[in-house]
């Protein structure tokens, strides 16, 4: 699945776009009209922003853009929707990331931000600059290792457009109401409290999300479950740093992010755009780690480093932030997970389990600093 999908960044998807032209003669790739790139195992999802008035001239662009992509190699599929919502719902807050240069992460305080969620106290983010990386992967692993280091944990799927919450943890049942039917109760499974879209529609439903959609989908699954009372719940985020992943990691009121990234290059790239989001909108970096880090034989144990080595811990240290660890690409790990069962509980005490562990421990300790840090921090920020 991901093989062919290396190549596909959402630069190339954007670049690709400059060939298309708006009904004024400017190049999508750079007119403001272009609201949210996202691009997921070889699927990629586009929407455009336009005044309705102008939908019929916008339905041909909206028709060029999408062949344009579709001609890219390793497209497996494009989606191109015109969308006509206002850019800022008058009740949400304004977003702070354009006019908010100066904040940053480190050791800063926090503004309060947007959704708060009841039986919460901690919320991170596990996140990738690109799809197919293994965040997904990292955070069902990650939620047991918090588990199992004592923490009551939760694991939200917001990866609204590729869900694999019901896959990775075998569970598929539609969650029940509360008796006034007003919040859902999450599922369980491995000692966890779960939530994912993927418990609400049937599978293989197109799911078309407008931007604004996506944070109201993200949001109820936050605020209208009874979560809870957790300790950590840790959001899978969907995949990439468009502005769905930028509202998000601004309106939710996150105690840090964990950047999945792989040892290529172009990943690395990616990563280092994901790190850059979270502290424009000064969510403390809690580390970065690198998946499929190098390549375990199932037969003999043997280890290669197929993509060289070290690259992700470098770019950890050149950004300034935590490396959290490394991940082995193992036969296991890929199996167990289209079981149902996280390697963490089919094979808890491989070596393999152990990477995860200790990525678990580094970010509890990256967590209770930074909630310390922003106990200590002052409240009022003079600028
Ligand atoms: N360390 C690993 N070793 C072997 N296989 C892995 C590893 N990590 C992830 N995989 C496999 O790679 C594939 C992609 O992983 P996953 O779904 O977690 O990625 P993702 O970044 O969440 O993808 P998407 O962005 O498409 O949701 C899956 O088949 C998964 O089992």
């Amino acid at each position: 699945m991901m093989s062919h999908t290396a190549e596909l960044s959402e630069d190339t998807v954007r670049s690709t776009l400059a060939k298309v032209r708006t009904p004024e003669g400017v190049a999508l790739s750079v007119s403001p009209a272009l609201a949210g790139v996202v691009v997921t195992s070889g699927k990629v999802y586009l929407s455009i922003n336009i005044d309705p008035a102008q939908a019929r001239a916008w339905e041909d662009v909206r028709i060029a853009a999408e062949n344009a992509v579709k001609a890219l190699p390793g497209v497996a599929s494009a989606l191109v929707t015109l969308t006509a919502e206002r850019k800022q719902a008058p009740a949400a807050p304004a977003p702070a990331a354009h006019n908010h240069g100066h904040g940053h992460a480190h050791g800063g305080a926090p503004a309060p931000r947007g959704i708060a969620v009841p039986g919460v106290a901690s919320i991170i983010a596990v996140a990738s600059g690109k799809g197919g990386v293994g965040k997904s992967t990292t955070s069902i692993n990650l939620a047991i290792a918090l588990r199992d280091l004592g923490l009551k944990v939760g694991l939200l799927d917001a990866d609204i457009y590729g869900p694999s919450v019901p896959r990775l943890t075998g569970v598929a049942q539609k969650p029940e109401t509360t008796p006034d039917g007003k919040t859902m109760l999450p599922l369980e499974n491995f000692g966890l409290q779960l939530m994912s879209i993927g418990f609400l529609v049937e599978e293989d439903t197109p799911m078309i999300w407008r931007g604004p959609m996506v944070m109201s989908a993200i949001s109820q699954m936050l605020k209208d479950v009874k979560w809870g009372p957790l300790d950590v719940l840790v959001v899978d985020m969907p995949p990439g740093t468009g502005d769905a992943q930028l509202t998000m990691a601004q309106q939710v009121n996150l105690a840090g992010a964990v950047i999945v990234s792989t040892p290529q290059d172009l990943a690395l790239i990616d990563a280092r755009r994901g790190v850059a989001m979270f502290e424009r909108v000064n969510v403390p970096i809690l580390g970065v780690v690198e998946n499929m880090a190098y390549f375990v034989c199932p037969h003999c144990g043997g280890r290669s480093d197929i993509f060289g080595h070290g690259g992700a811990h470098a770019e950890a240290d050149k950004l300034g932030v935590p490396f959290l660890g490394e991940i082995p690409l193992h036969m296991r790990i890929r199996e167990m997970s289209d079981a149902g069962l996280p390697i963490l509980v089919s094979d808890p005490d491989s070596p393999q389990a152990a990477a995860y562990r200790h990525v678990a421990t580094g970010v509890k300790a990256a967590l209770d600093k930074a909630t310390a840090q922003s106990r200590q921090a002052p409240r009022i920020v003079i600028e």
